[in-house]
């Protein structure tokens, strides 16, 4: 029993208490680099001097497993201008720099305490492709975060697992603080990969219209989809779909207030979600103040001022370098803010409106970045996978995971034909009189013939008119009619010659 007893015993060597001599030199280093920022020289008992004590101003340290800080909890003396942005960015960078680069820091700055805690964040999954997020109606899953920062976990699948993890859900709707969202990033930052995520989850319980300055085709798979009043890539077809959705939401309101006048809850038709999704809408600036039309942005002011109430929800995307060219309704509404990609603190602080917490990283994936709903706090957001399923870059495994949310065909794409839909188009392609009339009225539109001339006219347009006159004529009084346009004879010629 001895014997055995001897050769099972804990042979595991003791762990060493405290720090090793590489560590406290680390330790030391950064002791040493904090003084001329924590000390004074009136200060008759500093806290921090050159060989000073550094344990009595670093009460807490972890290290990681590669011998480098992982937490460390630093004490500063109250003279210290916490308070100042400035004075607080020259500690984290110094920190960030003496800690090790390469990593993410958080920093957790306890003024009242005179006491800051930095830790090391882990990267942010970027294997999550989007799904069937599990959310109530009127919330968007925009990303994923750090699970010290939000309480709530989504379950989602990865292949044949499954995980939990922290998501940034941006509620819209008549009760959100934050009815519109805008995203901004660097070119290739993921912004209209965002737009796509948000569309298949609009796409559930509401009608999406995609204007796409940016002109790349990033949204055909969307084209003719149950639900996609239209994807528009010219600037004809952005103004008349941006009239048509300023429209729309005046109809809403009116019917809702004069519903809530007679006793009557709001009509079934204000209530259905409309989602107005804009790509890069400042590229439409300087083709229509060449060609004398007006700029597309100028139509939001209605959405973006009313569609809280009207259930419209506006997002737009744009290029960082382009945020003075967006209309001062679209800097003033979008109180969801998104920034993606590389981007100095002070370019986030200006879109967020806050500083983030954390360093940048010197490598940001696509998709990588901060959100910020209305004055809460800064997230650190990594988006979904959601890429353009048509792009031959894309894996099968994302291919899929985009098709599977993509609602059903129901309108064909120019020249193609649905096999499946076909006897029903022939029966709804030429609206009864009394129908288009209805809808004319009901949904306070022009004239419904022309979109083919406009569509025709206008190569550069990836232009699909997903639930049109079949759905309009289909439901007269229900759901919104998308993009139906009467071109003048003069913006048909314009079109022509852009
Ligand atoms: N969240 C993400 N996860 C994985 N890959 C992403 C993510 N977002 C974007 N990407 C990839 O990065 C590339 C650029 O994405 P995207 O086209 O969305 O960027 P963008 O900001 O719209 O750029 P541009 O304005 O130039 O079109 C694409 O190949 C896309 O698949």
């Amino acid at each position: 029993m001895a014997a055995a007893a001897w050769h099972g015993r804990d042979r595991t060597p003791p762990v060493p208490e405290g720090p090793d001599d590489a560590q406290l030199q680390r330790l030391r280093t950064l002791y040493e680099a904090l003084v001329p920022y924590f000390s004074a020289p009136e200060d008759p008992d500093p806290l921090y001097a050159h060989g000073g004590d550094w344990e009595k101003a670093f009460p807490e340290y972890e290290f990681d497993a590669t011998g480098r800080i992982g937490r460390l909890v630093i004490r500063y003396p109250a003279y210290f201008t916490d308070g100042e942005a400035e004075a607080r960015a020259r500690i984290e960078h110094l920190l960030a720099a003496k800690a090790g680069r390469g990593r993410e820091y958080h920093f957790a700055w306890d003024e009242e305490g005179n006491q800051l805690t930095v830790g090391v964040l882990a990267p942010l999954p970027t294997d999550i492709a989007v799904q069937r997020f599990v959310t109530a109606p009127g919330e968007t899953v925009l990303g994923f975060t750090d699970p010290v920062e939000v309480q709530r976990t989504l379950p989602l699948t990865f292949g044949e697992g499954q995980r939990d993890v922290p998501p940034v859900v941006w509620r819209t709707g008549p009760r959100s603080t934050e009815p519109h969202l805008l995203a901004l990033g660097q070119p290739g930052s993921g912004t209209s990969t965002l737009l796509r995520c948000i569309a298949l989850q609009a796409l559930q319980h509401g009608d999406v219209l995609v204007i796409d300055g940016g002109g790349t085709g990033e949204y055909a798979c969307l084209i003719g989809r149950d639900g996609v009043l239209g994807v528009e890539c010219g600037l004809t077809g952005a103004l008349a779909s941006l009239e048509w959705a300023a429209q729309e939401t005046e109809r809403r309101l009116i019917a809702a207030n004069s519903a809530r006048q007679a006793g009557h809850p709001p009509p079934k038709d204000t209530r259905r979600p409309l989602w107005i999704l804009l790509d890069r809408p400042t590229a439409f600036a300087h083709v229509a103040a060449a060609d004398g039309r007006r700029d597309p942005q100028s139509l939001l002011q209605v959405p973006l001022r009313h569609g809280r109430a009207a259930g419209v929800t506006v997002v737009v995307a744009d290029q960082l370098d382009c945020v003075d060219a967006l209309s001062e309704a679209v800097r003033q509404h979008t109180r969801a803010r998104v920034v993606l990609g590389p981007a100095t603190a002070e370019q986030v602080r200006a879109a967020l409106g806050a500083p983030p917490h954390t360093t940048p990283v010197a490598h940001v994936p696509p998709g990588r970045g901060y959100a910020r709903l209305g004055t809460g706090p800064v997230h650190r957001l990594q988006v979904p996978a959601a890429p353009d399923p048509y792009d031959d870059a894309t894996s099968e495994a994302h291919r899929q995971a985009v098709t599977a949310l993509l609602p059903p065909r129901t309108t064909p794409a120019d020249g193609e034909s649905i096999p499946d839909a076909a006897p029903e188009r022939a029966k709804l392609s030429k609206p009864a009189p009394e129908a288009a009339q209805g809808m004319e009225t009901a949904q306070g539109m022009e004239a419904v013939q022309g979109m083919e001339t406009v569509q025709g006219g206008e190569p550069a347009q990836v232009s699909g008119n997903g639930g049109s006159t079949e759905a309009g004529a289909a439901e007269p009084a229900g759901r919104p009619v998308p993009v139906l346009e009467k071109p003048e004879p003069a913006e048909a010629g314009a079109a022509e010659r852009s």
